[in-house]
């Protein structure tokens, strides 16, 4: 007898139908089962209000988790890094594949990268967390920008730029490469500059909790080490209460010593949008072999991170 097609809950936007995409012919792959995927309008795709001012968290998020609790769909596939930190009790984070560029990506006018923007150039992002970092840059470069809260999709807001509205926007490399844009990008940023958000690059694989046997199929597209590393960077945001808005970076990444993994070092930033006071901080550690191991290196960090002072430099967090 054949089983059922599989139901796999999407936004519309082209990003998550790339990924949903993507994703539902891997899960095919592992099951042998058909993926259909069924389309759902979220909160965060029909508001015109800023992300920011509609709280921020998880709006992108829960239109799917309401489909997966009323069983109109089997699983869903998030941008991990729109989760909010606390899973529900009835959802299984069934899978974390491999991460792509976790990096921030710049597209400016006429080819720029970063450093080679004029004075006082126009630079589209509506993140506090990008906001901070590339106005402490610049600051501390001698440069002057003014950035520019923009929303919408991917293509919305590269228009920005090519119809000459701004000098350059900011976006994550995943998103574009994953809408087949990423040959438009004009600078990488490097992590040194701009830490992305905690979870940035990386999917998230969800299905209902008491959903055991689909569950542990799609377990098979999970990557160890991309979990430890998202598990320790949203650790660190949980643990500095703050949301996906909040002008928070964090990355984990492996140190080797030629072929051998020696540690997992993790990354965090916290700053005031202007710039002008960032926190930021590493710590290394064995690499976590359990997902209480991953919590404690982000927990580690955060109170180093709250020492220095990181908590007063959230008050315009989640807004
Ligand atoms: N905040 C929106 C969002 N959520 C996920 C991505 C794509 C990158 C990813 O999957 O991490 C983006 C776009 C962006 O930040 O440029």
């Amino acid at each position: 007898m054949t089983e059922r097609a599989l139901r796999l809950g999407t936004r519309r936007s082209k990003l998550a139908m790339a990924q949903s995409g993507q994703v539902a012919e891997a899960v095919q792959q592992v099951t042998g089962r058909t993926v259909e995927l069924v389309e759902i309008t979220t909160y965060g795709d029909t508001s015109r209000e800023h992300l920011a001012q509609i709280g921020g968290t998880g709006v992108f998020v829960a239109a799917l988790r309401d489909a997966l609790a009323r069983d109109e769909v089997d699983f869903a596939v998030h941008s991990l890094k729109d989760l909010p930190t606390a899973q529900p009790d009835e959802l299984t984070l069934a899978a974390v594949p491999v991460r792509e560029d976790p990096r921030d990506i710049m597209v400016a006018r006429d080819g720029m990268t970063f450093p080679e923007l004029p004075e006082g150039a126009r630079v589209g992002t509506g993140s506090p967390r990008r906001m901070a970092q590339l106005n402490a840059y610049a600051r501390s470069h001698g440069m002057t920008i003014e950035t520019v809260p923009i929303r919408g999709n991917i293509d919305t807001r590269i228009g920005y730029v090519h119809k000459g509205e701004l000098d350059a926007v900011v976006l994550a490399a995943a998103g574009l490469s994953r809408v087949g844009r990423i040959d438009e990008v004009t600078d990488f940023l490097s992590v040194d500059t701009v830490l992305p958000a905690p979870g940035q690059g990386a999917l998230a694989i969800e299905c209902a909790a008491h959903n055991a046997s689909l569950a542990a199929a799609l377990a098979e597209l999970d990557d160890p080490y991309t979990r430890a590393a998202v598990t320790a960077e949203r650790s660190l945001l949980a643990a500095l209460e703050a949301g996906c808005s909040a002008p928070v970076g964090a990355l984990a990444d492996l140190l080797a010593d030629g072929q051998i993994v020696k540690e997992m070092r993790l990354r965090g930033v916290v700053g005031t949008t202007d710039g002008s006071t960032l926190v930021q901080l590493s710590t290394t550690g064995p690499v976590p072999k359990t997902e209480t191991q991953a919590m404690a290196l982000g927990r580690e960090l955060a109170a180093e991170m709250l020492a220095k002072g990181a908590a007063g430099l959230m008050g315009e967090r989640a807004l």
